[in-house]
């Protein structure tokens, strides 16, 4: 029997206002199509907070400052498993600019419920809704 991999990968909760930035991925990439907090897989050396800052720089252009754990979840896709750790992060200067995403939305909590997100992010979007309720 061969073990699979546990992959930690980092998500970003950035909030303005009411509502919070959702990502919807490309077509072309794992979870294609499903909506996800933005970020990515943590690099050997790193730490999740570094991790979460260079990848908003990465998939937006933007500058970021990564702030308190929210929570993590454990998902197993089959083929691998995903560690999902999520991170409120303040989007401190920068317009995004869609570099890795087919789409993003500001959505409020009603709203992101609606959505088709990566079965990784379900409990998340939980998380964030009970934090605020
Ligand atoms: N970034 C991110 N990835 C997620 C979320 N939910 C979820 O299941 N994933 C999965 C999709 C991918 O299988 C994996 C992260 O891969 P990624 O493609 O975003 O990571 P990366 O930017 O480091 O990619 P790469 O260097 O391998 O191309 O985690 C989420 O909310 N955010």
């Amino acid at each position: 029997m061969t073990s699979k991999k546990i992959i930690e990968v980092t998500a970003a909760i950035i909030r303005k206002g009411n509502r919070f930035l959702c990502a919807r991925r490309k077509a072309s990439s794992e979870q294609g199509g499903k909506w996800e907090f933005p970020g990515g897989k943590i690099e050997t050396n790193e730490s999740p907070e570094q991790c979460l800052e260079r990848e908003l720089h990465e998939e937006f252009a933007i500058q970021s400052v990564c702030g308190k754990f929210l929570c993590e979840n454990t998902h197993d896709y089959g083929d691998k498993i995903i560690k999902l750790k999520a991170y409120f992060v303040k989007h401190t200067s920068g317009d995004f600019q869609l570099l890795a995403h087919q789409q993003i939305q500001w959505l409020n909590l009603n709203e992101m419920q609606q959505l088709d997100w990566a079965e990784a992010d379900l409990p998340i979007v939980d998380k964030l809704t009970s934090h605020y309720k």
